[in-house]
């Protein structure tokens, strides 16, 4: 089995921002029980993405929380990175020089809704008409129109527990908000499940792509870490993300383009992979559910896009302003 030097400390670059933090943790965690007595350092960075509170496209758009880590790796200036595939652009490769050595297991992909500190609210169907829903996750938006056409929904960014801080009254906001919508795995990185309210299905909200699973990234060329990274590697996690942002390239959106995608496997080992893209009401959209086997999860992805593109999806991401 491949060791790693036990001279040289392994510094992760990771984003500040709690959840982040929680993430690289962990990883540090996992490292350290891989390899005993491994010397581990979190350097934390606060990207330019995480200062800005305009919209993002107007700084720049899809990759911003990634790309500033991404450059560290690449001078050396950290040994890996912790991204959350969900924030990695999926129309572009993969920046020169780097790779995903490894996905950890998926977490709970499910998102959920959010009430006030206090309320008695508990459902989507608890809002009265016209309440602000905060969510700025175009793929949310289009998702929650299907179910409720009558609620105003708002964009709030910032961290997971900055935007329950607005949530909640204790950080200035525009709109008084009357729910929220985060991710389930988010929630729980931040040890703030109670928080939760209504766990939306799979089927009422499907998934982002890449949802619930870290990617951890280093230099191709730096093989100690490449193979340290890649026994914590999760095989089935690996095969579902890879035909998941097959999809997605083969998609092309832009940010501003709802769109959605989910993996599973099956008992039998082979892949299940669902797709939609949404219009921005949600008002109109398209759909492919494809199956296949486990070893060419790419083939399966672009299956999936072609069908979907077939269906008029590049009509409906074309149609929306970004
Ligand atoms: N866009 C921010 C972001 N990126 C990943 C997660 C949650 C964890 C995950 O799905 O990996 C979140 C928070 C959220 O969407 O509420």
């Amino acid at each position: 089995m491949n060791t790693f030097p036990t001279d040289r400390t392994l510094r992760i670059g990771t984003r500040s921002s709690p959840m982040a933090l929680a993430q690289a943790h962990l990883v540090a965690d996992l490292l350290r029980k891989e390899e005993p007595g491994l010397q581990v350092e979190l350097v934390p960075v606060t990207t330019e993405a995480d200062l800005w509170q305009g919209d993002l496209a107007k700084l720049g758009g899809k990759g911003l929380f990634v790309k500033q880590i991404d450059a560290m790796v690449q001078q050396g200036d950290v040994d890996m990175a912790v991204h959350c595939m969900k924030d990695v652009p999926g129309d572009v490769a993969v920046p020169e020089g780097l790779v995903f050595a490894a996905f950890l297991p998926r977490d709970d992909v499910r998102d959920v809704l959010l009430f006030p500190e206090g309320s008695a609210l508990r459902t989507l169907d608890d809002l009265p008409a016209g309440a602000a829903l905060a969510t700025s996750a175009v793929r949310r938006k289009a998702q929650v129109a299907r179910m409720r056409q009558d609620l105003e929904v708002v964009r709030v960014r910032g961290a997971v527990g900055t935007r329950i801080d607005k949530l909640d009254g204790r950080k200035p906001v525009d709109t008084v908000l009357d729910a929220m919508i985060v991710a389930t795995s988010g929630l729980e990185r931040l040890e703030l499940t109670h928080r939760g309210r209504q766990v939306f299905t799979v089927d009422e909200m499907l998934p982002a792509v890449g949802a619930g699973v870290l990617g951890l990234e280093c230099r191709d060329g730096d093989g100690p870490m490449t193979g340290l990274l890649a026994r914590l590697n999760h095989g089935r996690t690996m095969a579902e993300v890879t035909a998941e942002r097959a999809m997605l390239h083969g998609l092309q959106g832009h940010c501003n383009s709802p769109i959605a995608g989910y993996c599973v496997t099956g008992q039998d080992g082979r892949l299940s992979l669902r797709g939609m893209v949404f219009s921005e009401d949600g008002s109109a959209f398209v759909r492919a559910h494809v199956r296949g086997e486990s070893s060419d999860p790419a083939a399966l992805g672009a299956r999936a896009a072609a069908e979907l593109l077939g269906q008029g999806a590049r009509e409906i991401i074309d149609g929306i302003p970004h």
